[in-house]
């Protein structure tokens, strides 16, 4: 019967056949990002060997790079590392022949088998022979830059050794990997500090950090961070301080464990030790023989192919309950990292993906990663006596209150505002700021290639204020506005100069609406756009700052004011026209303004009526046109993500009459874009969403959207086609409001009491005879609601008991185990010695 490797000095000499027709492939035994690993029978030889089957298409190298690393490791000639006996092309996929570890990795055995992690000795021998690969390839000159427990493949007769050498690592480079050493490859919770920086390039320390990592997850079961996506492990590696031993948690570790793996885990690459130097710690006095690794944690195991398996239908088992989608995201990383699907295509590219796709709650976990002070500074923003000198908020105010946006960036000098606008978007930079500490945050633009590294560093500590060039972050282009030449957003004091009109038909509408707290708002000295910006802030709470930020950078504040001049007077001209388009910036939200804003000035042109609110209606058509004629893009394209600038979203900041609106009717209807998270003004919407006969709030909704649609008319809509509309949805939102009034009467208090607070009932519109009933339901709701969640909370204790109750029986297993574990080490040791003194007598 074929085995597993066969010895080593004959296997090396033989030439293995290129043909597919030489091998049968049997199950699988691993998967990795773009390969699967099959255990496969060698014909030629009659020997079971590994093929790593590699997708090509999933590849971002060309052919030849891979065939070059494939080369290499077949070069590549040591007992710890898994050498390639050879490659070749199969179809699409690559197959690369390597010996077959039948013990698999270390992963695969701690999932099977250690869910904890492993014991000391068994740790200090894995670590040891991985080590002395990653001596002997730092000798060699080369960087494995994915050193993990997934990649520490075990034999059968105890043998170690580090695979996952080359091909995989390329795989996700663009270029030679032996030069390009700023590429973003690895896995991100074993990734050094320095590779997610792309600063400076890095060297073979990063190995080093990835094996500290890697010691950890031997002693834990996982690696530090393991739970979190790679957004959130990148900020947690860069910001935290590095991961180790815990004091009272691993008590059971030595402190020379302890010690060795703070060696390693240093942030600054030049502090930690060498390979050679590390193999010389005292810890690695405790490795035992090969003999001891196959004994004690090989045994008892089902075949590789078996426990591989098992694995998947317990990870599809996860992946089928019903899970929160962010749990879901969560329990996705895991499962993947469980799986020992581990490593993660950490092209730019894909970072700025996942950035976009990274859902609120994690941004704000990220924000608290980051110790960023946003509700802080939200208080202190909001508190403060605003004076229009010192306390305008400017655009690069919100930019510091985003929650990614560091507080050392923010606050580098108080005089000297840093208009440094980020977004998740951006990548993340550690840096030194010019008080010489190392401050995190989220880098701008494309990574820099080598050459331009250094410059990048000097551009990031040189004086923030003298920036101008626009940022490219990630797919967003924002500009720096230092010289005043985009209007300051957010209560330039040209802001208040309204026009008495516009004011008045502003105020005129609040009346109407009765809304007596808004009303106050609007008679506030501060001035109407800072304190609705402001008001928001306060309202939803830091993770909306960034999306409350969105379209910042607009049109000069004086083409806006000689816009309104010109609406006012009914048309412009087509120079001045001309002239908004030619100041349009590569911020591709301002394009869009600006494109909307050319559509509307020559819709004006046309002869259009305009009045505040034929403008806001008009805006909202140009929207609507907007994404159906595709804006003019002049520059770079920007990619609607989570923070994504929609002409939605501009416009409704541009136009004061709509900020104004905002901060007043909050409450009544602000549903949520899908797509953005925006809170978009649903009377904007209302001419072209029939959905909203079946809001709850229609009724107010259409009571406010008839004014505004009898204006809209001038523009674009008879009002003959609306008005039947509107009554339609009157009568509807009517018809659904005395329907659910009877079902509540008819329900018990108690029920009705639910149903009205959950429907919030309120909002409705009613009838005196009906209010009293409601509010007598409010009431009740309001005792029951109270019991709910009493026992809710009390359900929540009970569960938190439960789960301490769990913990305590699985340490004491755990302790128990350990206990076992001892005896058995120590009458090994004592058999151990017998044997030798026994050897020692003869
Ligand atoms: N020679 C081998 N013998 C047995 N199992 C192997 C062998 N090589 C790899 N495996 C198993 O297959 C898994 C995936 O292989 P490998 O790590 O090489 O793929 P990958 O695509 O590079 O994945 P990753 O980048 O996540 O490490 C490994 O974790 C290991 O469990």
């Amino acid at each position: 019967m074929p085995t597993g490797g066969g010895t080593l000095p004959e296997v090396e000499k033989r030439t293995y056949p290129l043909v597919a027709s030489e091998y049968k492939l049997y199950e699988e035994v691993g998967q990795g990002v773009s390969a699967i690993v099959y255990r496969a029978h060698c014909v030629t030889y009659n020997e079971i060997v590994a093929i790593k089957s590699l997708d090509l298409e999933k590849c971002n190298s060309n052919l030849d790079d891979i065939r070059r690393e494939a080369q290499t490791m077949s070069l590549i000639n040591h007992q710890n590392v898994v050498k390639a006996y050879c490659s070749f092309v199969v179809g699409q996929n690559l197959w690369v022949v390597m010996p077959y570890m039948a013990g698999g990795s270390c992963l695969h055995i701690m999932k099977a088998a250690y869910p904890d992690g492993f014991d000391e000795p068994v740790i200090a021998t894995v670590l040891k022979e991985s080590l002395k690969a990653l001596e002997y390839l730092h000798r060699q000159g080369h960087i494995h830059r994915d050193v993990k427990a997934g990649n520490i493949l075990v034999d059968s007769n105890g043998s170690v050794k580090l695979g996952d050498f080359g091909v995989s690592a390329c795989m996700f480079d663009t270029g030679d990997r032996q030069r390009s050493r700023n590429t973003f490859v690895g896995t991100p919770c074993w990734m050094a500090p320095e590779v997610m920086e792309q600063l400076n390039g890095y060297d073979f320390k990063a190995d080093i950090w990835s094996f500290g990592i890697t010691a950890l997850e031997l002693a834990h079961g996982h690696a530090p961070f393991s739970k979190y996506p790679p957004m959130k492990v990148l900020l947690m590696t860069l910001q935290n301080a590095p991961p180790g031993l815990d004091y009272e948690r691993d008590k059971k570790f030595s402190k020379s464990f302890k010690e060795m793996i703070a060696m390693c885990l240093v942030k600054d690459p030049a502090k930690r030790p060498t390979a050679e130097k590390l193999l010389r710690h005292s810890f690695f006095k405790q490795a035992r023989s090969l003999d001891y690794i196959s004994r004690h944690i090989l045994e008892g195991l089902p075949p590789l192919g078996e426990r591989v398996k098992n694995l998947k239908i317990k990870d599809a088992n996860r992946l089928a309950q019903k899970i929160q989608p962010y749990d879901e995201q969560e329990a996705q990383s895991q499962n993947e990292y469980k799986r020992g699907v581990s490593a993660w295509n950490f092209n730019v590219e894909d970072l700025k993906a996942q950035a976009a796709l990274i859902q609120d709650d994690e941004e704000i976990v990220v924000a608290k990663v980051l110790k960023i002070a946003v509700d802080k500074e939200v208080e202190e923003i909001s508190q403060a006596p605003v004076t229009p000198s010192k306390e305008e908020i400017t655009e690069a105010d919100l930019h510091c209150l985003s929650p990614l946006a560091q507080p050392p960036l923010c606050h580098e000098s108080s005089s000297d505002r840093i208009q440094l606008p980020v977004t998740i978007h951006s990548i993340i930079a550690e840096t030194t700021n010019d008080a010489g500490e190392r401050v995190t945050r989220i880098r701008s633009g494309p990574l820099p290639n080598p050459g331009q590294s250094k410059s990048a560093n000097i551009s990031r500590t040189a004086p923030l204020s003298s920036r101008k060039e626009p940022k490219h972050i990630g797919r967003f282009d924002v500009w720096d506005d230092h010289d005043g030449e985009s209007p300051s957003w957010h209560g330039s004091p040209r802001e208040s100069r309204k026009s008495d009109e516009t004011r008045k038909e502003r105020e005129d509408r609040e009346q109407r609406r009765g809304d007596d707290k808004d009303r106050k708002e609007e008679r506030d000295p501060r001035r109407p756009d800072e304190r609705s910006e402001k008001d928001e802030i306060r309202r939803v709470g830091s993770e909306r700052i960034l999306s409350s930020i969105r379209g910042l950078t607009t049109l000069d504040e004086r083409d806006r004011d000689s816009r309104d001049k010109d609406h006012r007077q009914g048309g412009r001209s087509g120079e001045d026209s001309s002239r908004v388009v030619q100041r349009e910036r590569p911020f591709t939200g301002s394009g869009n303004i600006i494109s909307d804003r050319s559509n509307f000035d020559q819709k004006a042109i046309n002869g259009s009526q305009t009045s505040s609110m034929s403008r806001q209606s008009c805006g909202t058509k140009e929207v609507s046109d907007e994404k159906v004629k595709a804006p003019v893009q002049k520059g770079p394209v920007l990619q609607k993500g989570r923070f994504s600038v929609t002409s939605d979203d501009t416009d409704f900041e541009e136009s004061p009459h709509l900020s104004s609106r905002k901060s007043s009717n909050t409450q009544a209807s602000l549903p949520k874009s899908a797509s953005t998270g925006d809170f978009m003004s649903a009377e904007r919407r209302l001419p072209h969403t029939p959905v909203l006969q079946h809001s709850p709030s229609s009724q107010h909704i259409s009571s406010t959207s008839g004014q505004a649609s009898q204006q809209n008319s001038h523009v674009t809509t008879p009002i003959a086609t609306i008005l039947p509309q509107l009554q339609q949805i009157l009568h509807h939102g009517q018809k659904q409001q005395d329907s659910l009034l009877h079902l509540i009467q008819s329900l018990s208090p108690q029920d009705a009491a639910s149903v009205c607070s959950v429907s919030s009932m309120s909002r409705f519109s009613r009838t005196s005879s009906t209010n009293s009933a409601i509010e007598h339901s409010m009431e009740v709701s309001t005792d029951r609601e109270r019991e709910l969640l009493h026992q809710v909370s009390e359900l929540q204790s009970r569960i938190a008991t439960l789960v301490d109750e769990l913990q305590a029986v699985k340490l004491r297993n755990v302790q128990l185990e350990r206990q076992l574990n001892a005896i058995y080490n120590k009458e090994e040791e004592e058999r151990i010695r017998k044997e030798e003194a026994a050897k020692g007598d003869r």
